[in-house]
């Protein structure tokens, strides 16, 4: 798995709006109702992580979750990362 340089970054973010590129990783933030709702969707990415085999640097207070995707192996952003987060996104927007 190579890893994407900066412009192939920021040309494949421009499908996926409200992630940017932050210090060598894509990253976002989301706000949820409550904190139920929050873990509940973190839940459901978890399993979708597992089943990628790719896992996200992520923390959560109370209904705040912020997500960091890139490939440790790779030493960089790749295209894991854009489908990882292709996959959070389906996985939101159908709540
Ligand atoms: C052995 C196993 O396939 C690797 O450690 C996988 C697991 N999950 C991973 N997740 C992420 N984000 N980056 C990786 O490089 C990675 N590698």
């Amino acid at each position: 798995m190579t890893k994407l340089n900066e412009s192939e970054i920021l040309e494949q973010l421009e499908d996926i709006k409200g992630w940017e590129y932050n210090e060598g990783a894509l990253e976002t933030t989301f706000e949820f109702k409550n904190f139920k709702e929050t873990f509940a969707i973190m839940t459901r990415i978890a399993f979708e992580c597992e089943a990628q085999n790719h896992h996200p640097e992520w923390s959560n207070v109370y209904k705040t979750l912020t997500i960091r995707l890139n490939t440790h192996d790779a030493g960089g952003v790749t295209i894991k990362d854009f489908k990882l987060a292709k996959t959070i996104e389906e996985i939101i927007e159908s709540d």
